[in-house]
């Protein structure tokens, strides 16, 4: 019998597949992504990881395993120090300024996204909302660990793709699967299937991403 993290990425493949496929993931490597998609992306990745580290600890306290609760209040303090001090860096280079980034609202596929993750929770469950997290940390680990030996000729775009292939994120990521396969245990039947449903939602969202990003998405 296949795990039901087995189950979810099986049935997400063709969305997985198309994200790897994205021409915002090619151009990335080939180095040609316009750096006005680039930027977009970043200023969209904010309210994302804002909401993510929300989310983490909303769900840790609905949560009664111990382990499980520590390491959601462990994503609850943010990203971890890597990531954060490369989304630090990219924006002084990129010089987004704190005014560039109050003029930014959030765009449709960023706010359907969190509002999927919320929804999971709130009109869910706390495994559907782990469920949710999931293409989060594994879908950029597999882009991280798939790209890394192209690498990018663009500096920026190289530490980009670094930060989701470290041996930190790997471990992260092998956690949260093994998280949500705990979860799935003790799930009925109905249950399993909602959490299956809202992993590939969440992959959805992730392809959707790259694509907001590509066309700068306005509402
Ligand atoms: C839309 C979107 N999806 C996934 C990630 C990747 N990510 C965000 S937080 C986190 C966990 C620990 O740092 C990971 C892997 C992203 N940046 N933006």
């Amino acid at each position: 019998m296949s795990t039901i993290t087995q189950q979810m990425r099986h049935q997400a493949e063709p969305l997985w597949q198309a994200s790897f496929n994205h021409p915002f993931i090619k151009e990335l490597v080939t180095g040609k992504l316009p750096m006005t998609e680039f930027r977009y992306y970043l200023k969209q990745d904010r309210f994302y990881l804002q909401n993510f580290a929300t989310l983490h600890g909303k769900i840790a306290e609905q949560l009664t395993d111990p382990a499980i609760k520590q390491f959601l209040y462990a994503g609850a303090t943010g990203l971890d120090d890597s990531e954060k001090e490369v989304r630090i860096e990219f924006f002084q280079q990129l010089a987004i300024t704190p005014a560039e980034i109050k003029q930014t609202q959030i765009a449709p596929n960023a706010y359907n996204y969190v509002s999927h993750m919320y929804h999971e929770l709130y009109v869910g469950s706390p495994r559907r909302a782990c469920a949710a997290l999931l293409p989060c940390y594994w879908l950029y680990n597999d882009l991280g660990k798939q790209l890394i030996s192209n690498g990018s000729p663009v500096k920026l775009y190289q530490e980009f793709i670094e930060t989701y292939n470290s041996p930190e994120f790997t471990e992260a990521t092998n956690t949260m699967i093994a998280i949500v396969d705990q979860l799935g245990k003790d799930a009925d039947p109905d249950e399993k299937a909602a959490m299956i449903t809202a992993f590939v939602r969440s992959s959805y969202f992730e392809l959707h991403f790259w694509e907001m990003a590509y066309e700068e998405q306005k509402w």
